[in-house]
């Protein structure tokens, strides 16, 4: 499925994205290729500082102004490159074909209006079909109805919710336009674990229902496995290892990185009240080690880990970058295939 065209909704293709401080020049992307297709989930996973929230501020084109910059690639979206774009198109695809769901809820929502008026206001805001108020005003109903908020509550404020709560109404904001593509940007991390779960599981439901595409960054495994048709795993700006579903949680092999985060899932059933990270730091972004970026954390490191780029060794729809894996390895796969 991954192959054909008029499928793909998304590719990003070498991304590169700096952001240039007074002292110093942060590397947070640095050469990544995505592709997504109609309808599919991508999970986007990794450390905080991987670069995962500034690839979704660089697909809307809302990165920190004079300070992050994109200096590389294409994103190309419905077929046409995004980085290129016209800032009045940009606005269009914004409003019309991409939303983004943050963290916090109330980064989002409007203190001072109820729960109905912003919904309202976001549905008449992308109004293109000209419905009238009475149009609208059913619309508010029915977008509540399918976020699970009773309609008796409209009138509330968002401080009168629950976290999950307001997070549903958010929810309800960024499908009030009906994008084609939501990407969530750890949409549930705010939450309470049980509340999290929900969100979650009516997140999917509406995004089949809806007949969307979605990506969802987050640092947890656990939640791919359950959300995601396909996943990337970020380390310092760069896409180690990336595959369908099952390449990641059925394969043997994995880069030592997605190792270290698979053993950094907490285990429910054994009680313990830390997790296991993996050791050391996400190297400094302003100075990024020669080679391979995760060799001075990598229990594998090899001499060569520290000379060279890692290449990117592939298994059907399973990629690997790392040395550990040879092209030998590559070429025996396709021929038993
Ligand atoms: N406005 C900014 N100015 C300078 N550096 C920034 C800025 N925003 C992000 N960075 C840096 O860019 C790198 C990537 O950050 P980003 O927020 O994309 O990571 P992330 O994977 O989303 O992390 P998290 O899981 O914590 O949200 C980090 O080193 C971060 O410190
Ligand atoms: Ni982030």
């Amino acid at each position: 499925m991954d192959n054909k065209i008029e499928n793909r909704l998304l590719e990003i293709r070498n991304l590169k994205v700096i952001y240039k401080t007074d002292s110093d020049t942060v590397c947070a992307v640095n050469g990544i290729d995505l592709a997504l297709d109609k309808e599919q989930t991508l999970g986007i996973v990794g450390e905080t500082g991987a670069g995962k929230t500034t690839t979704a501020l660089s697909i809307l084109r809302l990165l920190p102004q004079d300070i992050g910059e994109i200096t590389e690639g294409q994103i190309i979206f419905e077929g046409k490159d995004l980085i290129s774009a016209k800032e009045s198109d940009m606005r269009k695809v914004r409003g019309e074909k991409i939303s983004m769901i943050f963290q916090d809820p109330m980064t989002s929502l409007n203190p001072v209006l109820t729960v109905e008026q912003q919904l309202y206001e976001a549905l008449e805001l992308h109004n293109t079909q000209n419905k009238s108020k009475s149009q609208l005003e059913a619309r508010v109903d029915e977008m509540l109805e399918l976020v699970g908020i009773p309609k008796n509550r409209k009138r509330e404020y968002p401080h009168q919710f629950s976290g999950g709560m307001k997070q549903r109404v958010v929810i309800a904001i960024a499908l009030a336009c009906s994008p084609v593509l939501v990407i969530a940007d750890e949409p549930t991390t705010a939450l309470d674990v049980t509340i999290q779960a929900q969100v979650l599981a009516m997140m999917t439901e509406l995004k089949n229902k809806l007949g969307m595409s979605m990506i969802l960054i987050t640092h947890d495994l656990g939640i791919v496995a359950q959300t995601c048709d396909k996943v990337a795993v970020m380390y310092a700006g760069e896409i180690v290892e990336s595959g369908l579903i099952e390449d990641i949680f059925e394969s043997e092999k994995h880069h030592p990185y997605t190792v270290g985060l698979f053993g950094s899932i907490p285990n429910l059933e054994i009680e313990t009240d830390r997790l296991s990270p993996i050791d050391g730091l996400m190297p400094d972004p302003t100075n990024l080690p020669f080679g391979c970026k995760f060799h001075p954390r990598c229990p594998k490191a090899m001499k060569i880990c520290s000379r060279r780029t890692p290449p990117k060794i592939t298994y059907g729809t399973h990629n690997i970058v790392c040395h550990a894996f040879t092209r030998e390895d590559e070429t025996n796969e396709k021929r038993r295939r």
